[in-house]
């Protein structure tokens, strides 16, 4: 479903080029939850922007769904991917109300009956007319997210991009926000590639998870052989350990 071939993309140019991805290969099956792991600034971000069309200046292969992506965004990609941001504050439009935010790609893809769209959009995601007229600062942080989720889906695409979903959220709301995104992807079909530091999340959605450094992929795992401890490169076991460290020092901590 989702094809990427030795992707890579540099800023700027001359002496001031910095290269962040280094032929960067993978592919996520139809219907498969796909993990992004790896350490901060390792390039994962950008391997989603690179997809959803937000840097246009990469080389290599993409395609979703067999369709090659063009260096640049169009209505058609925006039916087939959509992304999801880690900030859902920093995503909405601060002065535009739920309906404004939901109805807006409908109105730019010319998609008739959108009070209806609206309507059924706002209960799959768990919330309801009653929020149409709301603006983002009187929601929740959670509902803020699931109104960005509802936007990401009312152009009904196949692929969603999630880039760290809950980890902007209150611990209490992150759970509620993944068995949302579980529900809706069995659901509609979709397929996921998700950005996620969070063990957590890894065992309880993904199916398999590449592990990113400097910019390149070192190994492609499914979460079972990840969470026995069987990944084959040090790093990726390194990356285990730190976060197990971490969860258990932060349950400690929240426990006392
Ligand atoms: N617009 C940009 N201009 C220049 N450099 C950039 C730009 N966006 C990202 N980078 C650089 O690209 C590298 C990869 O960034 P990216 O955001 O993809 O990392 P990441 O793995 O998602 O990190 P994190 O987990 O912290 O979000 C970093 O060194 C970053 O500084």
């Amino acid at each position: 479903m989702i094809d990427v071939r030795q992707l890579n993309l540099s800023f700027n140019a001359g002496a001031k080029a910095s290269q962040v991805l280094f032929d960067v290969n993978f592919a996520v099956q139809q219907g498969e939850i796909f993990g992004l792991v790896g350490e901060s600034g390792s390039g994962k971000t950008t391997v989603l922007k690179c997809l959803a069309g937000l840097f246009t200046h990469w080389q290599g292969d993409l395609a979703i769904n067999g369709q090659p992506l063009e260096h640049s965004i169009g209505h058609q990609r925006c039916r087939l991917v959509q992304m999801v941001f880690q900030d859902p504050y920093g995503s909405l439009h601060p002065r535009h109300t739920v309906a404004d935010i939901l109805e807006e790609p409908l109105q730019i893809h010319h998609i008739g009956q959108r009070d209806q769209r609206v309507n059924n959009i706002l209960e799959k995601v768990g919330l309801n007319r009653a929020f149409r007229t709301r603006y983002p600062h009187q929601l929740s942080g959670g509902q803020r997210q699931r109104v960005a989720i509802a936007r990401a889906l009312i152009l009904q695409p196949q692929v969603l991009l999630l880039d760290e979903p809950t980890s902007a959220l209150d611990v209490s709301v992150q759970a509620e926000i993944l068995n949302l995104l579980s529900d809706l992807q069995k659901e509609e079909g979709l397929t996921y590639l998700m950005v996620t530091h969070d063990l957590g999340v890894i065992a309880h959605l993904c199916h398999r998870v590449a592990v990113m450094q400097f910019g390149q992929i070192l190994e492609t795992l499914d979460t079972d052989t990840l969470l026995r401890g069987e990944a084959k490169v040090e790093y990726t076991q390194m990356l285990l350990e730190a976060s197990r460290h971490y969860s258990r020092e932060m349950a400690a901590r929240a426990a006392g």
